[in-house]
Formats: structure tokens, C-alpha cells, sequence
């Protein structure tokens, strides 16, 4: 399979309709009230019923995560009803017994665990959700906002980094640099929300054709 292509803080149904339409593998709506990129539930349905569906299934072709920052269960549960959830990414200080409640209440919904990465020395931290997680998610730390923060991770510090589990890389990737952070890092995706935006879930949508055009002449 190739390369996962999650493009999150979509706010608009057209946006998304194109990102979906462009080759992006999945659509990120940011669940957390305090961000600037909030969608309620309600919008995302909106957003999810105008994505390009399986003739076969009806279910939207790309796959749409939910990412929620501490969330409960029941906020969890309900939004991936009512939004139509492919997945959830837990973006928090969520835990591994946490996930695996999750789990267990949402067996056909993709379970992303957010690690915010300050140092090598947290990436300590994976080995604990492997097992109950589907997939894991590196992304920069910031102390005063939980995401979309356009920082860099250490690409280098991850050359070694092949956890049970797939993982997206996040983290202040762009057009420009998401080849170099590929030279360095083997993720299973990439997840990009600032690098590719005119202001917060204002999407440029040239840019993330730029995004997807680099990916392809990069061979992924
Ligand atoms: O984007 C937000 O506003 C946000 C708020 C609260 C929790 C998570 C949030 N975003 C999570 C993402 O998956 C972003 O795509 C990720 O942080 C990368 O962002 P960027 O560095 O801007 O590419």
C-alpha cells in the first residue's frame, strides 16, 4: 500500500470535497473546542456527505478521522456516529487503558495515538500503546498549543524508528520539506495541517496539489 496522505483542520465542505478529490488518503476534523480549526459534529456530517463515495459500499473513498483532545467516551462514540468516523486520533493525554476501552466500544473505527514529541527520550512512551492502538501519530511539542503548531520534529532522531505498530509523521510538514523528512524517517503516512493552509482551516488548495505532486515525483 502506499503512502498515507492525511490532510487535518478541514472546516469547509468544498475544501475537503477537493482534498478528497486531489489523492489525499484522509481528512482530518479537529474536535477540540478551544482550536481555531473546530468543527461541531453536525459540520462534519455536512463536510462527509459531500466526499467522492464507493459505487459499491457508498462510503466516502477517503477516510475521515475525528481528533479529539481528552475526550470522553460517550463524546467520542456519539461524534463518530453522528460525523460518519473512519477513526478517531486521540490528540491528549489519553491511555493506553483508555484506548483499549475505546477499543473495545469502537472495534471498526481506527484508533491514531498522538504522541506530542519534546525529546528522543519520549519516544519511550510508544512501546505502551503499540498493542492497543491501530496506529500511532508523531507529532511536535508546543507549550501553548496541542497541534497544528507548524514545528518540526528531529527527522534524524527517527531514522530507527519502526514501532509495532504503523505511524503517521506530523509536525510542520510542507510541500518543500515533507521529501527530506522522507529521506530521513520511514512513516507509514503523513499528516499536514498549517503547511498547507492560508490561516487556521483555511485550506490552500494549490498547495496541497503541490504537496501531492511532490509526493508522486518522490515515488511515494
Ligand atoms: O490543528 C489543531 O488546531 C489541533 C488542535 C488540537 C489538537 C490537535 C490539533 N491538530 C492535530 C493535527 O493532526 C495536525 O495536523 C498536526 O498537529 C500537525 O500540524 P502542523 O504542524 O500544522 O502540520
Amino acid at each position: 500500500m502506499g503512502l498515507r496522505v492525511k490532510i487535518c483542520g478541514i472546516t469547509k465542505p468544498e475544501q475537503g470535497q477537493a482534498i478528497a478529490q486531489l489523492g489525499a488518503t484522509a481528512l482530518g476534523f479537529i474536535c477540540a473546542q478551544s482550536s481555531p480549526r473546530y468543527v461541531s459534529p453536525a459540520q462534519i456530517a455536512t463536510i462527509v456527505s459531500t466526499l467522492p463515495c464507493d459505487r459499491a459500499t457508498n462510503e466516502p473513498l477517503c477516510d475521515r478521522i475525528g481528533v479529539f483532545v481528552n475526550a470522553s467516551l460517550e463524546v467520542l462514540c456519539q461524534t463518530v456516529a453522528i460525523g460518519n468516523l473512519s477513526g478517531v486520533q486521540l490528540h491528549g493525554s489519553e491511555t493506553p487503558e483508555f484506548c483499549d476501552q475505546l477499543r473495545q466500544q469502537l472495534p471498526k473505527v481506527e484508533i491514531i495515538k498522538a504522541l506530542r514529541i519534546r525529546s528522543e527520550s519520549d519516544l519511550s512512551e510508544v512501546d505502551a500503546y503499540t498493542a492497543c492502538v491501530n496506529t500511532l501519530l508523531l507529532d511536535a511539542y508546543d507549550p501553548r498549543l496541542l497541534g497544528g503548531t507548524g514545528k518540526t520534529l528531529n527527522w534524524r532522531s527517527l531514522q530507527q524508528f519502526e514501532p509495532a505498530c504503523p505511524w503517521f509523521l506530523a509536525g510542520g510538514l510542507t510541500p518543500d520539506n515533507v521529501l527530506e523528512a522522507l529521506r530521513q524517517a520511514t512513516p507509514h503516512g503523513v499528516d499536514l495541517s498549517s503547511g498547507v493552509e492560508y490561516s487556521p482551516g483555511d485550506k490552500n488548495l494549490p498547495e496541497v496539489a503541490r504537496l501531492l505532486s511532490q509526493l508522486q515525483s518522490g515515488g511515494f
